[in-house]
């Protein structure tokens, strides 16, 4: 049967990244994403906000929602600081596997850890099954209707703390309305819109920068 979108961009990477070299791995797959496949990785553009504040934050502990082919998990941990880790939420099992090989190749598998299933099963597990008190930083662009919702679960699992930053993905496109009325009208966060564009397109889109106050 055909190779699947993913299976080809790995093995792209694979063919033209260098292994244990991350900035080649990121370069590689925006190269093809942008020459030959559009892929829904957070892009070069909306990345470079994205490691922006990451190093703003320069979390120990991170949890990302919506994995994909890995992407953004490189980005975000080849900026952390030795010792912090990075934790990375993924539905798709075939997804999954690509990541981790994605994750491998830039030879940061030992700050990353891959978790699959859905982020309403896994949020609630975090303290107990996976050691987390509290999370500094959450990169949320996984199903869009679920960033919400799992937003809520992460206030009751008290696993946000002051300080917190959420930073989501396509808040304009493909769009979390009532994402962003929630952290734009709640006086528990304080929110700050990235303007920049959809991966690879001129389609607009941004990124929400949102502070948990406590
Ligand atoms: O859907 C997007 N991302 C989510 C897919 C992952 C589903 C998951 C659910 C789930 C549940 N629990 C745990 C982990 C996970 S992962 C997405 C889509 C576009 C896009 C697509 C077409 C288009 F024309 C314009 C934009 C752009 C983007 O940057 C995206 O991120
Ligand atoms: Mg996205």
């Amino acid at each position: 049967t055909r190779s699947t979108r993913p299976q080809r961009l790995l093995t792209h990477v694979k063919q033209r990244a260098r292994r244990g070299d991350a900035q080649s791995v990121i370069t590689t797959i925006d190269d093809y994403c942008r020459a030959r496949e559009w892929a829904m990785n957070v892009g070069d553009e909306k990345g470079s906000i994205l490691d922006q504040v990451v190093c703003e934050v320069s979390p120990d502990v991170a949890l990302e929602l919506g994995t994909y082919c890995g992407y953004s998990s490189v980005r975000i941990a080849r900026l952390l600081p030795p010792g912090a880790r990075l934790l990375t939420v993924e539905f798709n099992h075939d997804y999954a596997t690509i990541a981790r090989e994605v994750i491998d190749w830039a030879g940061l598998q030992d700050r990353v850890q891959l978790l699959e299933g859905a982020s309403g099963d896994l949020i609630p597990q975090l303290r107990q099954k996976h050691g987390i008190e509290t999370l500094d930083f959450i990169f949320l662009d996984h199903w869009k209707d679920r960033y919400l919702p799992d937003t809520r679960l992460l206030e009751d699992c008290s696993l946000l703390r002051r300080g917190t930053v959420l930073l989501a993905d396509n808040v304009i496109c493909p769009g979390t309305p009532d994402y962003l009325e929630y952290v734009r009208s709640s006086p528990r966060y304080q929110s700050q819109y990235f303007s920049s564009h959809l991966e690879y397109t001129r389609a607009e889109d941004g990124l929400e920068k949102s502070v948990f106050l406590g």
